[in-house]
């Protein structure tokens, strides 16, 4: 599938292209026909209009008499196979050849994108009106949407069983058609929608208002005339149950799947990717940063800029650690090779597709570029972990509401395989690059601590999984937020192996961090450490 990563988008559009070159290349083909169509239809014109202004001579010209029935005979056979010669054939071989070699989306596509939307809408508290404005939290960026198009998410909402976004999609349709000069969808179809899903949504007096509405413009509707007898038997028995009347607890049971309803896991989550939960005020002004070199004299790129984005646990931004070029490499190398991201089933052991990790990855190694192995060694640098028991590096690329729901990057002992494949053993820490600015969402959000850190092309975040006992920190569990606008690209080395735990040193010697946004000056060259006492780590 086509949706889970931009990168992929960008090939649509080369289809598009052939596309679009074909329908043009159609017209005219259409158009010769015509003309040649329109040029015969004149000249008969010009002569039986000729031989109407006198027939009984006209016929007596046996050059006319002879015209005349050539006309009729093998001139007129060619009108009419010109009219049978199918020009579509050379159209229809372009897209042939355009479906079978080049990317080309499925119906699956069209659903993942539509639950994209659908997901962001729901995260960033979007509201319907807006988005299908085309605009983004205020900022707008794309076309308006068509009543179709807001139809057909409509539509996709219905088929995943989501009647409350069919609602919201169908009312949205039907308030662009009503504006809609030359209209994109039947507003009979939209009336069915909503009645079906109002019913659902446990509003039966109005599923039988709109259906009476559709039967007005299509008496003979025969679903519809079904379902106004049902509703109607229904309301008169009285025997119709809200929706909510006997829950009494937040969890539904949908398709045999608990869901539930108020999840404050989720809620701290999403309120997390919105940026509306930051640290406290205290916390954060304890929060330090620094240089540092971990005593390797070969650092090439100066040492590393760190900020603590959190204390307890640590969580650490290293500034200016990938360069526009290595990013390039690194971009174009992954491109060819990726494939939907797959996450472990934990009872099972095996690697699946799963809605909550929606993303494309590839595995980059040493020999394949000197960016890779530079990146590879840095790592080394920056964390004092030997990459040598690493997984290779990871690419991913996030697409439109591009995801990865919380997590921990460690594996619990009662999961199966857990990195037997490997041959190693638990990831002791994350080393996350970001490699693209993203323009909203996509952020890594903590939801334990209630910690967020933003993507910055050429940054990388960096934590600790285990404690030295060898321990899982439940407090790192985190996810990426969706990506709302732009494209979010990671690379990330899952560190393995035991090695110094550098965070101590650095404890020792912190710089003040008095205000986040002024830790690494862009222009300052001087900077004096200062050492500040630090509570011991736990
Ligand atoms: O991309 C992110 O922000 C987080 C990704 C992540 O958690 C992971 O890849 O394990
Ligand atoms: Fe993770």
């Amino acid at each position: 599938e086509v949706f889970t990563a931009l990168a992929d988008l960008e090939d649509l559009l080369n289809t598009e292209a052939v596309l679009i070159h074909s329908l043009e290349n159609y017209i005219r083909a259409e158009e010769v026909k015509i003309d040649l169509l329109k040029s015969y239809a004149d000249i008969y014109n010009k002569q039986h209009n000729k031989a109407t202004e006198d027939v009984e001579s006209y016929v007596a010209n046996p050059l006319n008499a002879y015209t005349l029935v050539k006309r009729m005979t093998t001139d007129w056979q060619e009108v009419e196979s010109l009219i049978l010669t199918d020009v579509s054939k050379d159209y229809m071989a372009n897209i042939t050849y355009a479906k079978e070699n080049m990317k080309f989306p499925t119906d699956e596509d069209l659903n993942g994108a539509a639950a994209a939307v659908i997901r962001l809408q729901d995260t960033y508290r979007l509201d319907t009106a807006s988005l299908a404005r085309g605009e983004l939290n205020g900022v707008k960026y794309s076309s308006e949407l068509t009543a179709a198009d807001c139809f057909e998410l409509g539509r996709q909402s219905y088929n995943n069983g989501d009647f409350y976004h069919t609602l919201l999609w169908m009312r949205e349709a039907d308030d662009r058609l009503n504006r809609e000069y030359n209209k994109t969808v039947e507003k009979s179809e939209i009336l069915e929608y909503l009645a079906f899903s109002s019913y659902k949504e446990g509003n039966i007096n109005l599923a039988l208002d709109l259906t009476n509405k559709l039967l007005e413009m299509v008496p003979t509707h025969a679903r519809a005339l079904g379902n106004k007898a049902y509703y109607e038997e229904e309301i008169q028995r009285g025997s119709y149950k809200k929706k909510g009347d006997d829950e009494t607890d937040d969890v539904v049971e949908n398709e045999g799947v608990n869901i539930l309803r108020f999840d404050p896991d989720r809620e701290r989550y999403e309120a997390l990717c919105r940026g509306e939960l930051k640290l406290p005020e205290d916390a954060a002004a304890k929060l330090k940063c620094r240089y540092e070199t971990n005593n390797n004299p070969y650092l090439r790129i100066g040492p590393f800029k760190i900020e603590q984005a959190h204390a307890n646990p640590d969580l650490f931004i290293f500034h200016d650690v990938m360069s526009d070029e290595e990013i390039k490499t690194i971009k174009s190398l992954a491109t060819p090779k990726f494939r939907r991201a797959t996450v472990q089933n934990s009872v099972t052991g095996q690697l699946e597709v799963a809605q909550y990790r929606i993303s494309k990855s590839a595995w980059l190694e040493d020999f394949e570029h000197e960016h890779v192995a530079a990146v590879n060694r840095r790592v080394e640098d920056m964390t004092g972990l030997t990459v040598s028991t690493a997984e290779q590096l990871q690419v991913v690329n996030y697409g439109i509401g591009g995801h990865y729901e919380p997590h921990f990057d460690f594996s619990r002992k009662d999961e199966k395989n857990s990195f037997k494949s490997l041959g190693t053993g638990n990831r002791i820490a994350t080393v996350l690059f970001y490699m693209s600015d993203v323009e909203q969402g996509g952020a890594t959000v903590f939801p334990v601590i209630g910690a967020a850190l933003w993507p910055k092309k050429g940054t990388a975040a960096f934590w600790y999984n285990l404690f030295p006992s060898g321990d899982g920190d439940r407090l790192t569990r985190h996810a990426a937020c969706p990506v709302l606008a732009g494209s979010k690209w990671d690379l990330r080395p899952l560190l393995t192996l035991y090695g110094t735990l550098l965070v101590e040193e650095w404890r020792s010697s912190w710089t003040d961090q008095k205000n986040h946004h002024y830790c690494f000056p862009v222009s300052s060259l001087s900077v004096s450490l200062v050492n500040v006492e630090l509570p011991a780590n736990q």
